[in-house]
């Protein structure tokens, strides 16, 4: 992994010749031209250098469609701009149209299939734990003051039942084992010798109780562990299977179907003719299930809005992902065939680069559809801006804290939108990576996480704002099963 610096020229070489325009021509928005080097102070507000036009409706609370199959798309052009949500907007309406769902029923789920999932119910204690006197170490249980006569009968161990110890006895016993009644100590067996006589004797004063474990130390049955709202970790686990559960109620993973547009997508072997590998489809569904959410199906269904319309139509998930088509090209699907199932449309396009066609619609009661750019990267934005806000709600799992930290090197920044780009974490600076471009994943596949870059760009050491990719965020993202 090869962690360099995004230097400017070579960045916008990556944006397409409007943007690039804009660059050199965007009045007062505190960036030269595009070969110019970057503003010496950053944007006073990250995300007011729209065009002059506020967002419609998407991302104000009211969800009305801004105009699906109205007017013409045209991609690029102003007016659908004009629609495009700003970055952080589009991203609370994801998880407010999650939330209009309103609770969703929780499941029992034994404790092998419940990691990652969030706590319906709190997991309160079912046994004192420890449930009963143990040793805390290897040793002797003994009776009162040393020295004491060592019983013949062997040691303790598992789960017999010990018989009373009498005063100045002592039997040999394993960690974890249970105290016979009338212990007063446990004796480490680095701290105990046996004379001739084959007598006990302690060579460290023995204090009463010591390394004796108690019942009910860590809690006491009907004692709450843990709150509603917890995810299930792998501690949790451990835990909950300590305290008696076999099974957890928990809120069920949302389930995704994913549809994976494009006659040109092969499944296996080499591009050729024309024809180039699918990236997203093996990229999704563990993806998916990093974000909480479980794949129900994965369908290529090429470019046939027929058959994009029947999948739309026919799903029973809560979440349908399409990738591709989003755009306006003359096989692009999506929004037709949204608009033919009476959509509602949420977000039609984000202002955030890579990835700006992404949309969110409400295809059915307690359903969405998040459409995906084709451009690999781009669906990557399209996932981390709409999908995991979504999934997460829906999962009932906590908002990841914001955090930030300084830039090692300079980026370039698009005039009005929002860009995220893959750096790597070096110590406490994010070290922003090559092939960032929109059909690239070679820089995300290296990267740890995405810095949010302001309109405007962001200076070298400057604070930006990172979203944790999965498998590099502490916690339980890294775990896919
Ligand atoms: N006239 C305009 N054209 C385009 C605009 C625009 O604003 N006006 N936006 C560009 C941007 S930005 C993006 S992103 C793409 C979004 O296009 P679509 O969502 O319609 O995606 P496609 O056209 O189907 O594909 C785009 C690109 O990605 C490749 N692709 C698609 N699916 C996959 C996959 N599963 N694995 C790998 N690669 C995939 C596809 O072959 C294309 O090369 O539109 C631009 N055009
Ligand atoms: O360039 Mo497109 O920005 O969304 O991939």
């Amino acid at each position: 992994m090869t962690a360099r610096g995004t230097r400017a020229g070579e960045d916008a070489e990556e944006l397409d010749v409007e943007e690039a325009l804009a660059l050199v021509k965007e009045p007062g928005n505190g960036i030269g031209p595009a070969h110019g080097g970057l503003p010496t102070s950053g944007p006073a507000s990250p995300q007011g250098h729209g065009i002059g036009h506020g967002p419609l409706t998407p991302g104000h609370g009211t969800m009305h469609s801004p105009g699906l199959g109205e007017s013409p798309r045209t991609g690029h052009s102003p007016d659908a701009h004009h629609h495009a949500t700003p970055w952080p907007q589009a991203r609370e309406t994801a998880a407010r149209a999650a939330r209009g769902g309103g609770r969703r029923t929780p499941v029992s789920v034994s404790l092998d299939a419940a990691l990652g999932l969030v706590l319906a119910e709190p997991l309160a204690a079912l046994t004192d734990l420890p449930s009963f006197d143990t040793s805390a170490m290897d040793g002797w249980a003994v009776a009162g003051p040393g020295p004491w006569d060592v019983r013949e009968e062997g040691a303790l161990a598992g789960h017999a039942r010990p018989e009373p110890l009498t005063d100045g006895e002592a039997v040999r016993i394993a960690t974890g084992a249970r105290i016979p009644q009338d212990t007063t100590a446990v004796l480490r067996s680095e701290h105990g010798r046996t004379d001739a006589k084959g007598r006990l004797h302690s060579i460290r004063e023995v204090s009463h109780g010591q390394d004796i474990r108690g019942r009910a130390q860590e809690c006491r049955s009907g004692d709450q562990l843990l709150p509603v709202g917890t995810l299930v970790t792998p501690a949790v686990l451990g835990l909950a299977a300590a305290a008696g559960y076999d099974t957890l109620t928990a809120v069920p993973r949302p389930r995704v179907d994913v549809l994976v547009l494009g006659d040109e997508l092969l499944t296996t072997g080499l591009p050729h003719d024309g024809l180039i590998r699918d990236a997203l489809g093996p990229m999704l569904p563990p993806w998916l299930r990093a974000l909480g959410a479980e794949t129900a199906t994965v369908r290529r269904i090429g470019d046939d809005a027929k058959a994009l319309h029947k999948a739309i139509d026919r799903s029973e998930a809560d979440l349908i992902v399409t990738t591709g088509g989003t755009a306006s090209g003359p096989v692009d699907h999506v929004h037709p065939t949204l608009s033919r199932l009476g959509a509602e449309l949420l977000v039609d396009g984000v202002k955030v680069r890579p990835g700006h066609p992404m949309l969110l619609a409400r295809t059915k009661e307690n359903q969405h559809l998040v459409g995906l750019p084709g451009n690999p990267l781009a669906a990557v934005s399209g996932l981390l801006t709409l999908a995991e806000p979504l999934l997460r709600t829906l999962a009932a799992r906590p908002a990841p804290e914001p955090y930030t930290l300084p830039l090692k090197d300079a980026v370039h920044g698009h005039p009005y939108d929002t860009r995220l780009v893959p750096v790597v974490l070096r110590g406490d600076h994010a070290v922003p990576l090559h092939y960032n471009g929109p059909a690239m994943l070679r820089g995300v596949a290296a990267a740890d996480a995405l810095a949010v870059v302001p309109p405007g760009g962001a200076r070298a050491g400057q604070e930006t704002e990172l979203l944790d990719l999965p498998w590099a965020a502490a916690g339980i993202g890294v775990c896919f099963t």
